[in-house]
């Protein structure tokens, strides 16, 4: 029998898949089915969660995961936003509704999917990044989007990158990039001065809080992080590419449709070499994204290693890689180290794939996070003018007792100041109303009896204090509804309240939510957000700045929604094509 020319048989599909891509889309995903998904639908054990809290099934196919009751009159938190489906709130409406902090929720081909905001639950879920991951395949998405990073990785393969890294965030790394935190935000400062682009269509002195906050914090983990500098805020071409790029891909994916969806299962899951696929506008948009991320990341490790070179040629001869690289305890020095040092034991190297995953994963996870949430602060603080009097006198005044005053650099120990206490509890109240994530995924890997908090009490009135769990089975940790528990943060929970941080309830201690932050914000245990401090610590400053030069108002005559790309956003009603945008009043004092 003559051999099969690969080529030909390629050459073959390809034309094929060109001509009839949707037939070929149809095709594939009916064998994916017949292969994958049914066996698991025709031979599913009877439900375990008979008469536990939850809504009714509506459907065996969809679950109600396109339930219109889902979405629909929902409470919003803060004043600010007229959507009636933010972000989270379903989670936190239909745990609110069934009266109970764990439900099991219908999903897709008979399958249940519990959500919960007990806090032990939470804890105990968090506490183990072996028994509870990201399930396969939404960890081979993550892989495909920011590569081989921290965030992707789960047990040994994350334990090891840990603990290589963790030197980069320590408080005594991290108090040495104060003098960069702060050389950053002022440039930022002088070039909202000179920014008038939105006054035509808003008004005197409104500026874009997002588009600013978004360019200064890529500035930001690009510095202390890569030792590189985008120059986002002078709007230098490689940080107008990065910013450019996630700006088109977080536009799309505002509006994933079912095709988006279908096109991204082939590309991602079914067949990733399927990559000659007519791609949807939107899967196009992040494919972009991601592409551009990694050319920044080969780019940024290009220069880096040629810098390196460099240097040890200008020394003589006398130092080698691996002293250069010991000197150096920032992100991606440490990454080299482990990458390309000769002092490195073969089981704690670092691939050059994990090498650039590493590099696109903190700049993915390391600026928009922060971002977002100093512009939903500023949002806030325009909304309640009486939270914002009381912040600039209190920082005015611990400034003014370190013989400091605003655009003042501070150490890391200043900056810890007691005195700047309710700058802390704006940041922490605006993250508990506007999470960047507001809920966390988790796959059981084994079977597990999960502690909780709170008892749940089944339609037959027995009481349960723990839930038994199958490997395979979906969590979802909803960190809105955990963020918006009148027990554990005090009356109103949904609305802003700055000062509810010095009066929590005994509930809140009780709970044991992760310190300092005091909610799942961050998540918790071993895959908490490394960035957390720095994040904390960037943010601090920019508002500091920021509120010692302007009053800031809210704009007139728009409204201001929330919306879910990555993490939660905001953008303008009516103007959502633009893509996500908050325009402030900011007026010089
Ligand atoms: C407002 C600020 C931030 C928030 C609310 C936030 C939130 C989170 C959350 C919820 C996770 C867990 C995701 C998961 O496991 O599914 C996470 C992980 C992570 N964050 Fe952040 N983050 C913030 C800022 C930052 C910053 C500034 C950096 C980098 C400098 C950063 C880098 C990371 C990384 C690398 C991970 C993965 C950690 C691991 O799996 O070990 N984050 N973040």
């Amino acid at each position: 029998m003559a051999p099969v020319n690969t080529n030909t048989v390629v050459s073959s599909i390809s034309k094929l898949v060109l001509a009839h891509p949707v037939w070929v889309a149809i095709f594939t995903l009916t064998c994916y089915a017949a292969f994958k998904i049914l066996p698991k639908v025709l031979f599913r054990p009877p439900s375990i969660y008979e008469g536990y809290p939850g809504p009714a099934r509506e459907s065996f196919l969809l679950g109600n995961r396109f339930c219109k009751k889902n979405g629909s009159a929902l409470p919003t938190p803060g004043k600010q936003s007229s959507s009636k489906s933010d972000p989270g709130m379903m989670w936190y409406n239909l745990i609110k509704e069934a009266g109970q902090d764990t439900i099991i929720y219908p999903d897709v081909l008979g399958s249940e999917f519990i959500v919960t905001r007990d806090p032990t639950f939470i804890n105990h879920v968090l506490a183990d990044s072996y028994g509870y991951q990201r399930d396969t395949a939404a960890t081979q998405a993550t892989k495909m989007l920011i590569g081989e990073g921290l965030v992707a990785n789960f047990g040994d393969a994350h334990k090891k990158q840990r603990k290589m890294l963790g030197p980069a965030f320590s408080v005594d790394y991290l108090r040495n990039l104060m003098p960069v935190f702060f050389k950053s935000s002022k440039k930022m400062m002088e070039a909202l001065e000179g920014d008038f682009d939105l006054e035509p269509l808003y008004g005197y002195g409104t500026k874009d809080a997002l588009l600013w906050f978004g360019r200064v914090t890529l500035d930001i983990i690009g510095l202390a992080g890569f030792d590189y500098d985008f120059q986002a805020v002078e709007q230098g071409p490689n940080g107008v590419a990065v910013r450019d790029s996630f700006q088109a891909a977080m536009t799309a994916s505002m509006n994933v449709k079912p095709l988006d969806a279908i096109v991204a299962t082939i590309l991602f899951f079914v067949l990733p070499s399927f990559h000659f696929l007519p791609l949807t506008e939107t899967v196009r948009k992040i494919r972009e994204m991601r592409d551009q991320l990694i050319k920044t990341s080969n780019k940024i490790v290009q220069e880096k290693s040629e810098e390196l070179q460099r240097e040890m040629r200008e020394g003589g001869g006398s130092t080698n890689v691996d002293d250069m690289l010991k000197r150096k305890k920032d992100i991606l020095h440490l990454c080299m180290k482990a990458n390309m040092s000769s002092g490195v034991k073969e089981s704690d190297k670092m691939s050059d794939k994990e090498l650039a995953g590493q590099i696109v994963t903190f700049i993915f996870a390391g600026h928009e996070t922060t971002a977002t949430t100093l512009a939903w602060a500023l949002q806030y603080l325009a909304q309640h003018q009486e939270v914002q009097d009381e912040l600039r006198s209190s920082l005015e005044e611990t400034l003014a007792s370190m013989g400091k005053e605003f655009g003042d650099e501070l150490d890391w120990y200043e900056l810890h100041d007691q005195g700047f206490k309710l700058l802390d509890h704006v940041i922490l109240e605006t993250l508990r109303l506007r999470p960047p994530v507001t809920i966390t995924y988790r796959t059981a890997f084994k079977d597990d009896m999960i502690p909780l908090s709170s008892p749940i009490t089944l339609s037959n009135g027995k009481q349960i204090h723990q839930i038994p769990v199958k490997a395979g089975q979906n969590i979802g940790l909803s960190i809105t509804a955990s963020n918006l528990s009148s027990k554990l943060f005090g009356p109103s929970p949904e609305t802003f309240n700055p000062r509810r941080w010095s009066e929590l309830p005994e509930a809140h201690s009780e709970a044991k939510l992760p310190s300092p932050y005091g909610s799942f914000v961050f998540n918790a245990g071993p895959k908490v957000c490394i960035g957390s401090k720095f994040g904390l610590v960037e943010m601090k400053i920019l508002l500091l700045l920021v509120l010692g030069k302007y009053k800031v108002e809210p704009v007139g005559g728009i409204t201001i929604k929330s919306v879910e790309a990555v993490v939660q956003r905001p953008v303008v009603v009516g103007r959502e094509e633009e893509g996500s945008k908050l325009p402030i009043k900011m007026v010089r004092i």
